[in-house]
């Protein structure tokens, strides 16, 4: 029987940013932010990358928007190569993968009307006559909640909740295969994310959008993920379905995650913290596996050997670690 192709297919991804000093401003070292980031993307499916701080989550999504440049690595998509980013590659890709950011207000013009912030995709890519967008943004406005007569108001006249759904249409103009969201709710009242996440999710019932969702905040993963891919300075160190990471995780760092009790309450939410003085980076990551340092199975093998993403069980349940 044939395997489906998977809609978007990431292999080795890698981004170092170059850290340079002196006068004459000569490469000293490297940031690893992203250090060679392996999975795919299903049509329909939500896939979230988790971690703290630092970990590589948003420049992931943003290399894979051609927001930043990847320095290594493949990118498939239906099965196609998008051979290094070219221009004309990267024009019809990312008419395919959009992004909502976490900020709605920075990512809105404050000097158009929402109406223009909407068309603008349309505009760029020369779709349809001018009637014809005008129409779509009025359908676009409607599905995500937004009232026709607000068309002509600007961004500072909306609460954030209302921008980020501006945000959202804006994103959806183009009627894309994969919608990156980065942190779409944390900057928003906690009344009003579990809103703009159940708006989120009627959109993929509906038009059957993926998402690659960028989040620290493991209620919000739990709401809204299929799969959830665990990063730990610039790696994938678990990744399997929703219900295998909350209810059977294998690494220990995707258990000291989960022991932050995921929530979408607020009484209960936290997100997790490091305990440890001694925080390997993305400057500096550690031989072996990376996690070895914080790790209360650490033994040898994990100080000097760096376990490879391996195969757990039937499932795509995948982990790197020594000893699980
Ligand atoms: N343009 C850049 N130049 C140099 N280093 C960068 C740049 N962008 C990100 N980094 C570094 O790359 C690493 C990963 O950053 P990234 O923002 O992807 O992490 P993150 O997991 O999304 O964290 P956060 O949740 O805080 O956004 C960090 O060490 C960060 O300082």
């Amino acid at each position: 029987m044939p395997t489906e192709v998977p809609l978007l297919e990431v292999q080795d991804l890698e981004v170092h940013f170059p850290i340079r000093a002196g006068v004459f401003k000569r490469q000293v070292g490297a940031v690893k932010a992203v250090d060679g980031v392996s999975f795919t993307l299903s049509r329909g499916e939500t896939l979230s990358l988790v971690g703290e701080s630092g970990c590589g989550k948003s420049t992931t999504g943003l290399a894979l928007m051609g927001l930043v440049q990847p320095t290594g690595g493949r990118v498939r998509f239906e099965g196609r190569e998008i051979e290094g980013f070219s221009r004309g590659a990267v024009k019809q890709y990312r008419r395919r993968m959009q992004i909502v950011f976490q900020d709605p207000f920075s990512s809105l013009n404050p000097r158009h009307k929402v109406k223009d912030i909407i068309r603008a995709p349309l505009d760029v890519h020369k779709v349809g006559t001018p009637a014809e967008r005008e129409a779509r943004v009025a359908e676009l406005m409607q599905r995500v909640g937004l009232r026709p007569d607000q068309a002509d108001n600007y961004p500072h006249q909306f609460s954030g909740g209302q921008r980020q759904r501006i945000g959202i249409a804006r994103a959806l103009a183009l009627n894309p295969d994969v919608i990156v969201c980065d942190e779409p709710v944390s900057a928003l009242d906690v009344s009003v994310q579990a809103q703009i996440l159940n708006l989120l999710m009627d959109l993929q019932r509906d038009l059957g959008v993926s998402y690659l969702s960028v989040s620290h905040d493991l209620g919000v993963v739990e709401h809204i993920s299929s799969r959830v891919a665990v990063m730990y300075l610039g790696r994938i160190v678990e990744i399997g379905t929703k219900e295998q990471l909350f209810s059977g995780a294998l690494h220990p760092y995707t258990e000291l995650l989960m022991r932050s009790a995921p929530s979408l309450d607020p009484r209960k939410r936290h997100t997790f913290s490091t305990s440890s003085d001694d925080i390997p980076s993305a400057t500096n990551r550690p031989t072996g596996c990376a996690f070895h340092k914080r790790c209360p199975l650490a033994t040898e093998l994990c100080r000097t050997s760096d376990p490879a993403l391996t195969r757990r069980g039937d499932a795509d349940h995948r982990v790197a670690c020594h000893h699980r």
